[in-house]
């Protein structure tokens, strides 16, 4: 069936640690996607993940002219949001102050970063605004899920809240409910993995990926806090090289040299002990961080869903249903479809169904 043409026509954005992702949605209705892939020598060549954004814009408006745009097509531009100050769920229209917090990356260097400069610039193009949507830096914890332990420190909201949310979303419109009627464990598990407890449609507590929780495919999770003191104040210690030890060379890839489950769990298959076990541990401390979102949801829990790439591999889904499917029944939503959940949140922005917030 073809879209009628007085949809809104949007571009989606997701800038990716080794890719951007591109797609143009008429209304409900995707017309072309495309992941133009980022090869990691290119990548090195820049110092901070900012300097990227000359490169990647170009590669983004090669794809876009070969897709014969008629200047002023666009209604809206949409990317994945960044580490920015902590933020309500929901749509936001980039703004100066957003941009200047992604050029800073105060609050970490990601790729995530780039989606608001990208929809911009390519917006600027069409006359038509550009937004991002539940950027990673959601925060709508319950005031007790703040403490740390040590005054002084607070516990912070970083997580793949677009995904989780998008997907919570479905799985409330599947059982034609409304997502605030709910109360869901939702885990992502991607190259990286978070979680949260979504109750009344927020997000009262998360798993934050930089500081704690589960190792995943190339990410630590949380550590030992002596141990990582003795590494970090080790003579010589780099600290830059231990940030990318503990986010992006961790987890599966500091046991196993692969940061892909699929090949662990190939390897486990073939009679590989050591990788049957690193799944295990996988499993295990991923169930251990559903058993804790349950927690902060009273153990009153309808669902646990599970959900990216990681969410399609059986061995691993199969450890951590075994045990956490006391907890409720446990909900594969294998891969993720962020450029959709980009591109239904500007239609809702556009169509005043859930009006874009102010940023700044
Ligand atoms: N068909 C599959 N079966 C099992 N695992 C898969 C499959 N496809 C992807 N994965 C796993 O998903 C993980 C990456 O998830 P993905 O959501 O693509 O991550 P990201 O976008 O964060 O890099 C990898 O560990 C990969 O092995
Ligand atoms: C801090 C959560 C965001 C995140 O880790 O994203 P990626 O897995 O895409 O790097």
């Amino acid at each position: 069936m073809s879209a009628p043409a007085a949809e809104p026509l949007v571009l989606a954005v997701n800038p990716g640690a080794g890719s951007t992702k591109l797609a143009l949605f008429r209304g409900e209705h995707e017309l072309v996607e495309t992941t133009l892939r980022h090869a990691e020598e290119e990548l090195r060549r820049f110092a901070r993940v900012g300097d990227e954004l000359p490169w990647r814009l170009a590669a983004a408006r090669g794809w876009l002219a070969g897709q014969a745009l008629r200047p002023g097509a666009l209604a809206a531009v949409v990317g994945r949001g960044g580490l920015f100050k902590p933020v309500a769920s929901g749509t936001y229209l980039v703004d100066e102050a957003m941009l200047a917090e992604a050029a800073r990356a105060a609050r970490g260097e990601h790729a995530a970063n780039l989606g608001a400069p990208l929809s911009h610039a390519l917006a600027a193009e069409h006359g038509c605004p550009a937004f991002v949507v539940d950027p990673v830096s959601v925060d709508e914890l319950a005031p007790v899920a703040r403490y740390s332990g040590l005054a002084g420190i607070e516990r912070t909201s970083l997580c793949h809240a677009l995904n989780m949310r998008a997907v919570a979303r479905r799985h409330a419109a599947a059982g034609g409910r409304r997502l605030e009627e709910l109360r869901l464990v939702v885990a992502h598990l991607g190259t990286g993995a978070s979680l949260c407890a979504l109750e009344g449609g927020r997000m009262v507590d998360v798993v934050n990926p930089m500081d704690e929780g589960p190792f995943s495919g190339d990410r630590a999770g949380g550590l030992p806090a002596t141990a990582l003191l003795a590494l970090a104040s080790a003579p010589g210690a780099d600290l830059a090289a231990l940030r990318r030890r503990l986010f992006g060379d961790g987890g599966l890839f500091s046991y196993l040299g692969t940061r892909d489950v699929r090949e662990a769990a190939a390897r486990a298959a073939a009679g590989d002990a050591r990788a049957g076990e690193v799944l295990a541990a996988m499993a295990y401390q991923l169930a251990k961080a559903i058993g804790e979102m349950a927690v902060a949801l009273a153990g009153r829990v309808d669902a646990v869903l599970l959900t990216g790439g990681a969410a399609r591999c059986e061995p691993l889904v199969e450890a951590v249903r075994a045990r956490a499917a006391f907890v409720a029944p446990v909900i594969t939503y294998p891969g993720e479809d962020e450029l959709r959940a980009l591109a239904e949140a500007a239609r809702r922005a556009l169509t005043g169904e859930e009006p874009a917030r102010r940023y700044g």
